[in-house]
């Protein structure tokens, strides 16, 4: 298994770097690449570690070789958020970027399943399947957006609120990846009830987790150890269904669903990225508000990143 990590030596890829140099099975190879020139040294300074996961390092120039036999690709290169601004303020900056690194996947790794993280989430991954189907190579099951950050904050929220163990609370998260798109189905969180206010306050509150980290760190950047952990998390779920378990997660994926093109689902992943896109059960009042009323908001952040590859 040959995973790439484009955007490397920043905050998330470093943090993603060393949980994957870490957990990923015996025998994986690690390829990083960032345009930083520090990226050989982060490879360097990993490679140190014992474990069984060979880390290469990759400079400005080297994408193709960084990519090629890549089996999967960790996209977390770009600009972060700054106080003040939303996600979608970054898409001046990372709209060309994740373009460009999604393009030179197609040229040299067209059957690699692609987690996108740069954002806007919402809008890049629009950008990543243009770009794709521009080279002839998309397949809606291997394109993801990375979403997995608001379900395990929403875990850890949950588990806080009530007193429980992280390890026993599950809290599906649909939608997209920014404001009132990030849609948490507390109705459907088992064995735990919540009054119609906790459930106003903890649904705003999961919505705003990444400014809350973005205010807390005053200009130094966003989310970047617990995405980390999140983007591991994910990519560790896509490599044990490529080894044929059965493994579920919550990402934004292309749908048939009358909700939007790209739609937060939980998704059993198998050998080739998106086995089944399953339902996301029945939602609760309040849920289906939320879910009619951010829709429209959704379905314009993905034709923006079409219309940025097709004109
Ligand atoms: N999906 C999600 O849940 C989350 C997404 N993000 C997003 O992830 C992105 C990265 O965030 P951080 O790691 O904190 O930023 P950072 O600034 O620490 O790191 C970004 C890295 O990307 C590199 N880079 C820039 N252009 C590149 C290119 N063309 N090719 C390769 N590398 C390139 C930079 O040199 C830098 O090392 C941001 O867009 C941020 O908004 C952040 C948190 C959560
Ligand atoms: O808030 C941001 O800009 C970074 C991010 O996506 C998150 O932390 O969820």
């Amino acid at each position: 298994m040959k995973v790439a990590v484009l955007g490397a030596a920043g905050g998330i890829g470093q943090a993603l770097s060393l949980l994957l140099k870490t957990q990923l099975p015996a025998g994986s190879e690690l390829s990083l690449y960032d345009v930083a020139p520090v990226v050989p040294g982060v490879a360097v300074d990993l490679s140190h570690i014992p474990t069984d996961v060979k880390v290469e390092g990759f400079g400005k120039d080297d994408l193709a070789s960084a990519l090629s036999g890549a089996d999967i690709v960790l996209i977390p290169a770009g600009v972060p958020r700054k106080p003040g601004m939303d996600r979608s303020d970054l898409f001046n900056t990372n709209a060309g970027i994740v373009k460009n690194l999604v393009e030179a996947c197609a040229d040299n790794c067209p059957k690699a399943c692609i987690g996108v993280i740069t954002n806007p989430v919402n809008t890049t991954v629009a950008i990543a399947a243009e770009a794709l189907k521009a080279k002839g190579v998309y397949d809606k099951s291997k394109l993801f957006g990375v979403t997995t950050l608001d379900v395990i904050r929403s875990e850890t929220f949950v588990a806080e609120l009530k007193g429980l163990s992280t390890s026993n609370v599950h809290v599906p998260v649909i939608g997209g990846h920014s404001g009132t798109t990030i849609l948490p189905l507390l109705s459907q969180v088992k064995g735990v009830d919540f009054s119609d206010d906790e459930i106003e306050k903890l649904t705003h509150r999961i919505q705003n987790a990444g400014t809350e980290v973005v205010e807390a760190k005053a200009g130094g950047g966003s989310a970047t150890l617990s995405m980390g952990q999140a983007a591991a998390r994910f990519c560790l779920s896509l490599v044990s269904a490529m080894k044929g378990e059965n493994v579920v997660e919550y990402t934004y994926v292309e749908t048939n669903s009358d909700d939007a093109r790209f739609f937060s689902h939980p998704v059993r992943l198998g050998p080739n990225g998106v086995e089944e896109i399953l339902p996301y059960g029945e939602l609760s009042d309040f849920e289906q508000k939320a879910k009619a009323d951010m829709l429209e908001g959704l379905r314009g952040d993905i034709k923006l990143g079409e219309d940025f590859v097709n004109g």
